[in-house]
């Protein structure tokens, strides 16, 4: 932090950075996995940062945990039994129980401080730990999904970038692992970097995903604290024949005006529509 400002430098997006005024640092702690910091902003509420990269903050945070829950849950007809790896803040476990076809939701996050600090300092995002449904583990996902196949209806991969503690969750093995997780029918969404910087880790993610499942889209979101304000999501099915660009159900207008502030079904349809620089690198 610098005169007042954090800045989001990182070889990740080099020669750019994202800054915000720091009103006030809450909390600075080293895990055991990464540097964590919790400051209030001037103008986007509390923010979330590991490692110096930007997790979430209150004021946008909305639109990445909507898509990146929504897109998954509304193309799978009837998800009963959802997985989380990573979501240590606690916002995409505050998506999945809105929806009551969800009998279980386990989520798995290796950093126990993450979940700790996201209850003490970020309640609008932690308050999805306190639903009956979920189950919180500490632990290795990668290693967890070894042990739990043909188990989901839904996994959400919540991760930081490949350059930590995540590395893991961008390979090949790990898409095999998420295909042998999920039950017949399953549909898995994860972090997908960002095509205006990172289209030389999107293509081998989405040949890999192509390689594996035989149904894998890609899908962005517009989310200003992000690097160069997007975020990318990897959407991919189980089953051939399900077209995952379009929900399998819907709610009425009524009924998404009181749960969401992203996400709607024309927002579903609309996320899979690529500008051609992306669209044509992605074929
Ligand atoms: N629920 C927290 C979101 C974690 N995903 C972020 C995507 C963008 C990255 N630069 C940092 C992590």
């Amino acid at each position: 932090i610098v005169d007042g400002w954090f800045r989001e430098i990182s070889h990740m997006w080099p020669g750019q950075a994202m800054t915000l005024k720091v009103d006030k640092i809450l909390h600075h702690e080293k895990s055991k996995y990464q540097d964590v910091l919790i400051f209030d902003s001037t103008h986007y509420g509390r923010v979330l940062v590991l490692d110096n990269v930007i997790q979430c903050t209150e004021r946008d945070e909305f639109s990445y945990q909507e898509m990146i829950t929504h897109l998954a849950m509304f193309a799978h007809p009837e998800p009963k039994r959802v997985l989380v790896i990573g979501g240590g803040d606690g916002g995409v476990l505050r998506e999945i129980v809105k929806h009551d076809c969800v009998e279980e939701a386990t989520l798995v996050d290796i950093d126990e401080a993450v979940i700790r600090l996201s209850k003490e300092y970020l309640p609008g995002m932690s308050v999805g730990f306190e639903d009956k449904r979920c189950k919180v583990i500490v632990g290795d996902g990668f290693e967890y999904l070894k042990q739990h196949t043909d188990e989901y209806d839904v996994i959400i991969t919540d991760s930081s970038d490949p350059d930590g503690p995540a590395e893991s969750l961008f390979q090949a093995s790990y898409f095999e692992l998420l295909n042998a997780s999920l039950k017949a029918g399953g549909i898995i969404t994860t972090q997908g970097e960002n095509p205006w910087l990172h289209m030389d880790w999107i293509l081998p993610l989405r040949k890999a995903c192509q390689s594996i499942f035989p149904v894998a889209e890609y899908a962005w979101t517009s989310i200003p604290t992000y690097p160069s304000g997007a975020m990318g999501f990897m959407v991919c099915g189980k089953d051939a024949g399900r077209d995952l660009k379009k929900p399998a159900r819907t709610w009425t207008k009524e009924e998404e005006d009181k749960v969401f502030k992203y996400y709607s079904k024309e927002v579903h349809e609309a996320a899979f529509v690529l500008p051609k620089f992306a669209e044509v690198a992605l074929r």
